[in-house]
């Protein structure tokens, strides 16, 4: 799908990722969300569903056919093993989803935001990769915030992480830096000049 003028914007939990989708959103330009397009597919496609299963068990799903999310959390990251097994069969799913929705925008670049752009390999379809950046603590502070979890959660969290953006593909890639001091507008309209 290179080509297609697809732009990964990808960053650490409380980077801001969901703030430079909306501002892009409201600029008009199309987002795809991974983390309610991954949910969207794992309550809908017959393939993964079937797959969520073999690999689980029947229980990851209720009887009304919802998955069980906080099961779903705790085997994900708890256990290496089954977290890949997930990965392959809900990344190839999101990848052809994706590839799909590209297809069918009225406006480039598209965009796709992901925590998991690296693990999930969507990074090798996007023309350009944006990191959303910020420093550890105000990122904690944002978290604390906005979901009240503890810091201890947060950090395990950012550990969990930090194997994902040091794999970037360097040559296109761009930092934006969100750390308060600087314009996150002024940047992104910087980034985007050159598709006017
Ligand atoms: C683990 C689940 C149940 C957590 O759901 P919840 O609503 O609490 O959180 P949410 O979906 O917003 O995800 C929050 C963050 O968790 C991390 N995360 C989610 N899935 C994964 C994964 N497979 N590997 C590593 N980190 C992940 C990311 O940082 C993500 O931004 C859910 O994310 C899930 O089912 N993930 C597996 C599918 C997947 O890989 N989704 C990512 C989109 S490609
Ligand atoms: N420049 C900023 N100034 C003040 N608050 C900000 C700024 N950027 C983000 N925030 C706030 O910090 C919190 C985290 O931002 P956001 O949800 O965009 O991060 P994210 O990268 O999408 O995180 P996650 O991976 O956890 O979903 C939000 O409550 C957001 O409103």
């Amino acid at each position: 799908m290179r080509g297609k003028r697809l732009i990964g914007i990808t960053g650490g939990i409380g980077a801001g990722k969901s703030v430079v989708s909306r501002i892009l959103r409201h600029r008009g330009y199309p987002v795809y969300d991974c983390d309610s397009e991954a949910k969207r597919l794992m309550d809908t496609d017959a393939e993964v569903i079937s797959g969520l299963k073999s690999l689980l068990g029947d229980s990851i799903y209720s009887a009304d056919g919802k998955l069980d999310r906080g099961e779903m959390s705790r085997r994900l990251f708890s256990d290496d093993e089954i977290r890949r097994g997930v990965n392959g069969i809900v990344h190839s799913a999101v990848r052809r989803d994706l590839m799909r929705w590209t297809g069918m925008q009225q406006r480039y670049p598209a965009f796709v935001e992901s925590a998991i752009l690296s693990t999930s390999r969507l990074d090798e379809d996007c023309d350009e990769v944006w990191l959303v950046d910020a420093p550890e603590d105000v990122r904690i502070r944002r978290v604390k915030e906005r979901n009240g979890l503890e810091e201890g959660a947060i950090r395990r969290r950012i550990a969990s992480q930090s194997q994902e953006f040091g794999q970037l593909p360097k040559e296109r890639l761009s930092v934006l830096d969100n750390g308060g001091e600087v314009s996150l507008l002024r940047q992104i309209d910087s980034l985007l000049e050159k598709y006017k």
